[in-house]
């Protein structure tokens, strides 16, 4: 199926929209009025670039407050548009949105509706406009899809047809199943956009706060199961007003709002609407972690802290400046070929996964970018894309052992088993990438979002979003990176049956731990009512704890190297948390502890 785009998505002027909406691979546009208006370039002249660029005009939108109104209105009104309709000729644009009143309506009737549309399609026709008609969410009559629907029924006229919008009718729990009653030809036009679960007028909610496919909570792919089955065949348009998509790069904007829609038609199942012309390679959800690797000016450190901890030094591998520490399964890597100049940073991540190469396919159909990386004959190549936030992510295929350990040597067996996992990896994302890294890992790893949460910083509530397989296998918190620091604070959680006696030893080796204020043990007794012996533990070896009904999970943090820190977490019973509750905690601490 044909992919399109309104212009509203995106920041800056028109002809950089357009460009970026060809670059990333859309078909086609809806030009977003506003748009054009400021343009100075002429119709003729965006119509010749678009026709350059091979995106066909799709939608002119929109034209507003024209029905349910008393004659006179109703005569200016179809002046408004016959002069729009002349623009369109210039643009050789033929379809326009037309939505519900929400100004000037006084006549709430079916019948006074349906005229006035029909009298716009006649009109229409003499230019060869066709009408898409809207409900928007907040009409002052016309609120939902199936009175709009009603309403071009009855003005029964060739060039008048709905146009269905994904956020005027999931905002309002509206039922989508009605769409299939509506004959496939008379939509004119769909709108697709997604939205954070938000309790606010629905305004608001949709002027500021879409978002595109796969980066909200509605279900879309639903949504546009029953489109489909209606027989829609035009294009899947995307329509998102976002304040922070009009602030950031457009062509970034547009490749990332591209995905969605390829992943989006991907998840319908249905191969004649994929736009590419064939299936996503399919993909199971990750296994595990393989590794992690962190890069940096401060690797010594970070071999200190890994033997404290009671990690295994495995080696060093046989041609590059790379050094392997392990845990039962949990492996870190630090990697000295570059970015020596940062301060120690999690560069990137591995993933074992039932077949690299289809993730890697994927992830090339989807757009994302391949990483090449230094490998010599004989040593394994592990296929590798990059997220939004720039970490590494490479794939192997899941077995006993990876192949690649054997590059190690002059190292110890594995003898070390506090830790038996990477647990989970936290991600830290720029404020503005934060939907883009959700559809990111959604859409090529296949990991599925939990609850969007606030966690309070020192500077104030910021999101987290865990991104995660089923299993809990693969975990991915997501945190707003927190403004105005000049680098990034990630970390590496490791799984181990015996926390408190893992703290006792790694003490006794002296790992510095990030101190806990006394405060928290205070509050810990009146939330969970701890017995004393366990609480004195607790605060005698800076570890935290949690409870979320269904088990209980005590967690340390080491101090923090360069950008990247250390946790050790236990999951008694079927905890399946993170400690969310003690993330100010740690952010406080941090803060007060920087360096
Ligand atoms: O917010 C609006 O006014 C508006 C305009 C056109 C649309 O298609 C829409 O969904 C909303
Ligand atoms: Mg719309």
């Amino acid at each position: 199926m044909r992919t399109s785009i309104a212009t509203v998505c995106l920041s800056g002027s028109l002809v950089p929209k357009l460009h970026a909406c060809a670059e990333a691979g859309f078909d086609g546009v809806e030009i977003f009025e506003p748009d054009l208006v400021t343009a100075y370039e002429s119709p003729e002249e965006i119509r010749t670039l678009a026709d350059r660029l091979g995106l066909s005009l799709d939608l002119y939108q929109p034209f507003r407050d024209f029905e349910g109104v008393d004659e006179a209105t109703f005569a200016d009104n179809l002046r408004r548009a016959e002069t729009k309709f002349q623009l369109m000729n210039r643009l050789g644009m033929d379809l326009v949105l037309v939505c519900s009143n929400v100004a000037t309506a006084t006549i709430d009737s079916d019948e006074v509706s349906a005229r006035q549309l029909r009298a716009l399609g006649e009109l229409g026709a003499s230019y060869g406009v066709r009408i898409a008609f809207e409900a928007l969410a907040w009409g002052t009559y016309i609120d939902d899809y199936r009175r709009a629907w009603r309403i071009v029924e009855r003005a029964d006229h060739p060039n008048v047809g709905v146009c269905l919008d994904s956020f005027h009718i999931l905002s309002r729990g509206h039922d989508p199943s009605d769409i299939e009653k509506i004959p496939g030809e008379k939509i004119f036009y769909l709108q697709l956009a997604d939205a954070p679960a938000l309790d606010m007028d629905v305004l608001s909610w949709s002027r500021h706060h879409r978002l595109f496919p796969g980066e909200g909570s509605f279900d879309l792919t639903g949504f546009l199961g029953h489109v489909l089955a209606a027989g829609y065949t035009g294009p899947l348009s995307l329509e998102v007003f976002n304040d922070v998509f009009r602030q950031t790069d457009v062509r970034r904007t547009a490749a990332h709002a591209h995905r969605s829609l390829v992943w989006l038609a991907d998840q319908v199942r249905r191969p004649d609407t994929v736009p590419a012309g064939r299936p996503l390679t399919a993909v199971s959800p990750p296994e595990g972690f393989d590794f992690v690797e962190l890069r940096g000016s401060g690797l010594d450190e970070a071999d200190l802290v890994l033997e404290q901890l009671g990690f295994t030094f495995r080696g060093r591998h046989r041609t590059k400046p790379v050094r392997l520490w392990s845990s039962g399964r949990a492996r870190v890597i630090l990697n000295d070929q570059r970015g020596g100049e940062q301060p120690t940073h999690l560069a990137a991540f591995g993933l074992e996964v039932a077949d690299a190469s289809a993730a890697l396919a994927r992830a090339r159909e989807l757009d994302a970018p391949p990483v090449f990386r230094q490998t010599h004959a004989g040593e394994q190549d592990l296929p590798a894309t990059a997220s939004p936030d720039g970490t590494q992510i490479l794939f192997s295929d899941k077995g006993p052992d990876p192949r690649w350990l054997d590059e190690f040597s002059y190292g110890d067996p594995e003898r070390s088993d506090i830790a038996r996992a990477i647990d989970h990896v936290n991600v830290t994302q720029r404020w503005q990438d934060f939907d883009e890294a959700v559809l990111f890992y959604q859409s090529v790893l296949g990991l599925d979002p939990e609850p969007a949460r606030e966690v309070a910083g020192p500077r104030g509530l910021v999101r987290s979003q865990v991104m995660r397989t089923p299993d809990g296998c693969v975990r991915l918190p997501l945190n707003v990176e927190p403004q105005g620091e000049d680098h990034r604070t990630q970390h590496v959680a490791f799984s181990s049956d015996d926390v408190v006696g893992l703290a006792r030893t790694a003490r006794a080796r002296g790992l510095s731990f990030l101190p806990v204020p006394d405060n928290y043990y205070d509050d810990l007794r009146a939330r969970f009512g701890l017995d004393d012996a366990f609480l004195a533990e607790l605060r005698s070896l800076d570890l935290l704890y949690d409870e979320d009904g269904a088990g209980g999970f005590v967690h340390f943090y080491t101090r923090t190297l360069g950008d990247v820190f250390f946790e050790f977490v236990e999951r008694r019973g079927p905890y399946d948390g993170y400690g969310a509750a003690d993330a100010p905690v740690r952010l406080a601490a941090q803060r007060a502890t920087a360096r």
